[in-house]
């Protein structure tokens, strides 16, 4: 294998389940490519399952195509060449390219010519059976026409589109932050922790790791309000996050769960080492800025269906701290 694509694919593999859903995530909304998923329903009976933004924008009102079979919103030639390529990729197991040409759906009855170039990769439930299609079509008509691409005003044309182009991927990803990120920590914002740190569940839950909650408090935050004034409390919360994020590992999930409260959400981490863990994090706060804070953690338990089950054993425990003199870690596998 080429020294690039195993170096590549290692980083893949390497990918927490949360980095891995931001990169898929961030390609779905972002990428100016075409991007599609199909159901397989039977051997011949495909659904549309969901498209991506750039092919939403051609193609007007996304609802009208999705859960519609192909043969509903495609003319009948160009849906047969369709359906015979998604059969192809079935049978094969394989990914596949294929172009295509034809009428392009526009709405109500108006079609235009289009030609496309596409990349089909199944994929395969656990138990084998491949269950859906994903799509990934360049639209060779929005290519530059070559006659035109060495004109001084093509490429000038090209410049402008791709600063605006730039600039929009810019403000996009500062809205992405924004819409997920706490923005005084710049920890996850509740939400979204809670979104990422369901799936790591699922995952430590389907293939059976540990899988560690930590919620922490500030003692006496409100003192540091009270004495010092609000801009330094904020201060003193950048401060805590500042070291949680420099203290645990890129898989871990740390964001703000309310007030001077922080969640830290540890895959593959044992009741043992998260202790550790926390009791450094504790020591490191009250040794370099003099801030004490409580923690409890919860570890996964095989009853456990949701990321709350965690939370509530974790809140007790931190509780527990609180009443135990502060500045301490109480933990339960
Ligand atoms: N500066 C600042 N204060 C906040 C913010 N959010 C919540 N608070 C304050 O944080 C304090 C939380 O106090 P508590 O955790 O209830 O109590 P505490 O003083 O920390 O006492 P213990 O937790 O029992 O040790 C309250 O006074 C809130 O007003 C914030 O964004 N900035």
């Amino acid at each position: 294998m080429h020294e690039s694509t195993r170096l590549t694919s290692d980083l893949l593999n390497r990918l927490s389940a949360n980095a891995g859903i931001l990169l898929v995530r961030t390609l779905w909304e972002y990428c100016p490519e075409h991007m599609f998923i199909v159901r397989v329903e039977g051997p011949t009976d495909f659904v549309i399952e969901a498209i991506n933004p750039t092919r939403q924008a051609m193609l007007g009102e996304q609802a009208a195509f999705i859960g519609k079979r192909i043969e509903e919103v495609l003319p009948a030639p160009m849906c047969h060449a369709l359906v015979a390529n998604f059969i192809r990729c079935v049978e094969s197991g394989m990914p596949i390219h294929y172009e295509e040409s034809g009428a392009a759906f526009i709405h109500e009855g108006i079609y235009q010519q289009g030609r496309w170039q596409t990349l089909l990769v199944p994929i395969t439930h656990q138990n084998g059976r491949i269950t859906h299609l994903f799509g990934v079509s360049r639209d060779l008509a929005a290519l530059p026409i070559s006659s035109t691409v060495g004109l001084p005003e093509t490429r000038e044309l090209e410049r402008r589109v791709n600063e605006r182009t730039a600039e929009l991927m810019a403000t996009n990803e500062k809205l992405a932050h924004l819409a997920t990120h706490d923005h005084l920590t710049d920890t996850y914002n509740r939400r979204y922790l809670m979104e990422l740190a369901e799936l790591e569940l699922r995952r430590a839950v389907r293939y059976e790791q540990p899988l560690c909650l930590m919620m922490l408090d500030v003692d006496h935050f409100k003192t540091i309000n009270d004495t010092e004034g609000h801009l330094a409390g904020d201060e003193a919360l950048r401060i805590v996050a500042r070291t949680l994020l420099a203290s645990v590992r890129e898989c871990d999930l740390v964001g703000r769960y309310g007030g001077d409260e922080f969640l830290i959400l540890m895959p593959e981490t044992t009741a043992e080492a998260a202790w550790e863990i926390a009791d450094r994090l504790r020591r490191t706060l009250a040794q370099t800025n003099h801030l004490t804070i409580s923690i409890g953690i919860a570890g996964l338990l095989p009853e456990d269906r949701f990321v709350v089950d965690l939370i509530h054993r974790a809140d007790k425990l931190l509780l527990q701290a609180k009443r135990n003199g502060r500045n301490r870690v109480e933990c339960a596998a």
